[in-house]
């Protein structure tokens, strides 16, 4: 029997468990028991109530007062309750605090059966299966991902958003689990019960990248047969043949759990998620956490969302657009076939010869504005929790797709691909336009929402409840004319309805089909079949216009679900359209140009800059930006860069590794040319704060970086190299800087930016003919006997000739005092040093190490597949290995 740690059975399970309890509590701990590590909302009127635990911990999360009324089980019952029109801020907060609420509603009809009303758990709200337009951010997007922890050293991933349309699979090695969930940076991780905790450990320890919560599931659900079975049923297909995602069982384990919990916190299936997209090691460009974090890409190293690159380039007029746009900003990939088709785009969009008019992406970026989020609305249609004003906006936006394939240029493959996406669903405006009316309330509980017109029925009850005096009115003139009783009234009082009443004089003339209903002194009223019917319709009118109003509404959504597929690729298109727009505009804006690429080693810039550093100078009035060319290519593949702190060596590296990672995704880039073979890989290791979290120092943390780049780089990485080895003592340091430059240059051979201080390493280029000195130009100005630095921020061939961090610790404002001291020491230093250099040679290599052999013993035991064996067939290969050990041992 699997256990399950997260959905542990309460033991108040069976009816007799509740035993003492009033009826209500016991209903309320048969739901909690459903649902144990979730805070449980349980409707009451107008208060969503929570109790005991539960009531506590929001107390004290939300800080709502926390109350005790009755007794149940002999018991105070503790409460807390938050207003049902307000749940939807209280819902954002505990979700901001990585909690999951259970929304349970009241189903039954009051009074309707004895005990409390019937209630049910309508959806679980878990922070990776948002989909209130309220909880969800506009431009990022909230990702469950399921982690499988598989056979053979393999995890298999499947993660989706729910308001998404893709699902996405992919397999890693177990290593690069952490860079893997670094990159998908979900809000909520799904993993197994049955995992080993140094796994599990590892989890939470990847949480330190980027946040997001943990939930456990039962093991049984992570089951490779069933997931494959549920992703066929997903993608109304017999095989998986088509998406090229049939070999990947660990994925497809991941994929079960992962469809099983998004359809469980929805309370239904996910019918509008028809994507499958396999993502796989080598098809991407790889860009580490640490690339991602030294780049600022999407967060500035303060933990800020601007300036970074992605707010600098993310100037998407709809939140669809902002998503993807993030999405390809962080998923280059190798091939350029994509990244080529958006320059075409991109150039097409730009083209001011267009139909004689200004450049397309300006009418375009006009129209897009205001469109709503089709993307989320398609999904929320096919979920059944899409609100009226949501249809609206989508009719609008529906409207606005149908102008935006005219305005299209047609000379480019991909615009045109989005032309065709673009074609709204047939009939689905109509359909909209006929049934909800232009200014719907906010809620269908309201009423007020379904269009006049859409539905006899209903158009009649809203006339009786709206019209009533008119209709008494009509009544009475047509009855005065059928009867020729002049003085016949019809009227309405709340004991007795609605009646006809004629005076005494005219009784005689009272036709056959008026029942006598009550007699007076001087009158009689009467009531006719159809006076009768109208009463019986206007009594109830209202209560059974919000009831029609409710189940046409419903009626709806089931006529909406066969458009929902239509709708999600008219979402794609216009966030397509939207980010190549956006690139457009950044281009012209930014004075940005189209790169080019080329199938040999090579990344050659000229005039590059920084993008949003070149915007930092210019928001401040700093002055311009000093543009700078980058040769790099098969001859001479490293730049060993010196120069003054606060010269501009970082912001050298980083523009040209910005500048490769734009042209990647097809974007303009900030240079006045670019030429780029291909890249694998963006490494980066710049200077860091202690990693206190994983208790590593600035060192260890400093070595474990280098290390990986060391392992992970090939010939078509770029690699940044920021000041390796000042860590430790200058010997050391120097060194492990010296070796590290030797492996990048003779065995890795990646594209390397190198920026030192320590001079010796000016000497590397002399002997490693594929490198050459860079440095970053600065000059004494004249001012203040020429002891002060003016930083030129030039790159020019060669060694930088002096540090000036005197120079610099002085225009930071240390005491003249300070740099006096520092300045008389220095100098000593240098004479002292001049004198007593020995010739070291920090590039020689070393002697080389006598690779031993592997022992037989460590042969056999590399062999072994443990993943594979049973617990005897390994107590027997421990048995053969020590068999052997001892026979080796007798041998040497
Ligand atoms: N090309 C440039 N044009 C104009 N200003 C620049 C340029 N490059 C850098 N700067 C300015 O100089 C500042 C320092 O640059 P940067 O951090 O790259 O220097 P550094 O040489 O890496 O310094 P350190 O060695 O102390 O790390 C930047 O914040 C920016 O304001």
């Amino acid at each position: 029997m699997p256990t399950d740690k997260g959905l542990v059975r309460s033991p108040l399970k069976n009816a007799e468990d509740f035993a003492g309890h009033t009826p209500m509590m016991a209903q309320y701990l048969r739901l909690k028991a459903d649902h144990p590590e979730t805070l449980l909302f349980y409707r009451m009127g107008d208060f969503y109530e929570l109790f005991y635990a539960d009531a506590e911990k929001a107390a004290r999360l939300l800080d709502i007062t926390l109350t005790q009324r009755g007794q149940s089980a002999g018991q105070p019952v503790v409460m807390a309750g938050v207003p049902f029109h307000a749940v939807d801020a209280y819902l954002a907060r505990l979700i901001k605090l990585g909690e999951s609420v259970a929304i349970c509603e009241q189903v039954g009809e009051v009074g309707a059966s004895k005990g409390p009303v019937e209630r049910k758990v309508m959806r679980v709200v878990t922070p990776g299966t948002l989909t209130d337009a309220e909880l969800l951010n506009d431009k990022s997007e909230s990702l469950l991902l399921a982690v499988h922890a598989g056979t053979r050293n393999f995890c298999g991933l499947a993660w989706l958003s729910v308001t998404g349309a893709e699902l996405r699979l992919a397999e890693c090695p177990s290593d690069a689990l952490e860079a893997w969930i670094a990159r998908i940076a979900p809000s909520e991780l799904l993993y197994s019960a049955e995992v080993t905790p140094a796994f599990e450990n590892r989890l939470k320890a990847a949480r330190t990248a980027s946040p997001f919560t943990l939930s456990v599931r039962p093991a049984w659900q992570f089951d490779g047969a069933l997931g494959e079975r549920k992703l066929c049923e997903q993608l109304a297909s017999a095989s998986l043949a088509a998406w090229n995602a049939e070999a990947l069982s660990n994925a497809h384990a991941a994929a079960s759990a992962l469809l099983g919990y998004a359809e469980h916190t929805q309370g239904r299936a996910l019918s509008h998620v028809q994507r499958l997209t396999v993502e796989r090691d080598g098809d991407l460009i790889e860009l580490p956490p640490t690339t991602r974090r030294n780049l600022e890409l999407v967060q500035t190293l303060r933990g800020e969302d601007a300036p970074t690159m992605f707010s600098l380039l993310d100037s998407c007029m709809t939140g669809m657009g902002s998503r993807l746009l993030k999405r390809w900003l962080l998923s280059p990939r190798r091939d350029r076939g994509e990244a080529q088709a958006r320059l075409e785009a991109i150039g097409a969009l730009q083209a001011s010869m267009f139909g004689g008019i200004a450049a397309p992406w300006r009418a375009l970026r006009e129209q897009l504005k205001n469109t709503s989020d089709v993307e989320r609305i398609a999904a929320r249609i096919a979920l059944r929790q899409v609100r009226p004003r949501e249809l609206v906006a989508l009719r609008l936006a529906l409207a606005k797709a149908a102008q935006f394939a005219p305005a299209l240029p047609q000379d480019a493959a991909l615009l045109q691909q989005i032309a065709q996406s673009l074609a709204p669903p047939a009939g689905c405006a109509e359909l909209l336009a006929g049934a909800i009316k232009p200014d719907p309330s906010a809620l269908v509980r309201d009423g007020g929402v379904i269009a006049t017109g859409h539905d006899a029925d209903l158009d009649e009850l809203r006339a009786i409840s709206e019209n009533c005096d008119d209709f008494l009115l009509k009544l009475e003139i047509s009855e005065r004319e059928r009867t020729g009783i002049s003085n016949l009234r019809v009227q309405f009082n709340r004991v007795h309805g609605f009646y006809i009443e004629i005076t005494q004089s005219a009784l005689a003339k009272v036709p056959d089909n008026y029942r006598r209903r009550q007699t007076l002194k001087n009158a009689e009223r009467f009531i006719t079949p159809e006076l009768k019917a109208f009463e019986d319709k206007a009594l109830s009118a209202q209560d059974r216009a919000l009831a029609r109003e409710k189940w046409l509404y419903e009626q709806l959504l089931d006529a909406l679900q066969p458009h929902v597929h239509a709708l999600t690729r008219l979402a794609g298109g216009i966030a397509t359209l939207d980010a190549l727009c956006a690139l457009a505009e950044r281009s012209h804006t930014l004075h940005w140009n189209a790169p080019s690429f080329v199938a040999h080693p090579c990344i050659e810039i000229v005039q590059g800059r920084h993008p949003v550093v070149e915007a930092r100078l210019a928001e401040k009035s700093l002055g311009g930006f000093i543009a700078n060319d980058t040769q790099l290519g098969p001859s001479q593949r490293m730049q060993v860069i010196t120069g003054p702190n606060m010269g501009g060596k970082s912001t050298y590296m980083r523009q040209i590794a910005i500048i490769v990672l734009l042209a990647s995704i097809g974007s303009h880039v900030p240079a006045t040319a670019c030429r780029l073979g291909p890249i694998d890989a963006i490494h980066t290791r710049i200077g860091a704060a202690d990693d206190l979290a994983n208790a590593q120092s600035t060192f260890m943390l400093e070595m474990t970086e280098a290390a990986q780049i060391l392992h992970g780089a090939t010939a078509q990485s770029l690699v940044l190299m920021d000041e390796i080895g000042r860590g430790t003592s200058t010997f050391d340091g120097l060194a492990l800087a010296a070796g590290i430059a030797a492996q990048l240059h003779d065995r890795t051979k990646a594209f390397t930016l190198f920026a030192t201080h320590y001079f010796e390493l000016t000497e590397f280029p002399a002997t490693h003919h594929c490198a050459v000195n860079m440095h970053v130009s600065a000059t004494e100005s004249t001012k203040n006997g020429g002891r002060d630095i003016v930083f030129l921020h030039e790159m020019q061939p060669g060694p930088a000739s002096k540090s000036y961090g005197i120079q610099v610790a002085r225009l930071a404002g240390m005491p003249a005092a300070v740099v006096n001291h520092a300045r008389q020491a220095l100098e000593a230093l240098e004479a002292q040093q001049t004198q007593a250099r020995a010739q070291v040679d920090l590039f020689a290599a070393p002697p080389a190490a006598a690779t031993p052999e592997d022992s037989a013993v460590e042969s056999a035991l590399a062999a072994l597949d443990l993943d594979a064996m049973s617990p005897r067939e390994a107590l027997e290969a421990l048995y053969s290995l020590q068999k052997l050990n001892t026979r080796e041992s007798g041998r040497s």
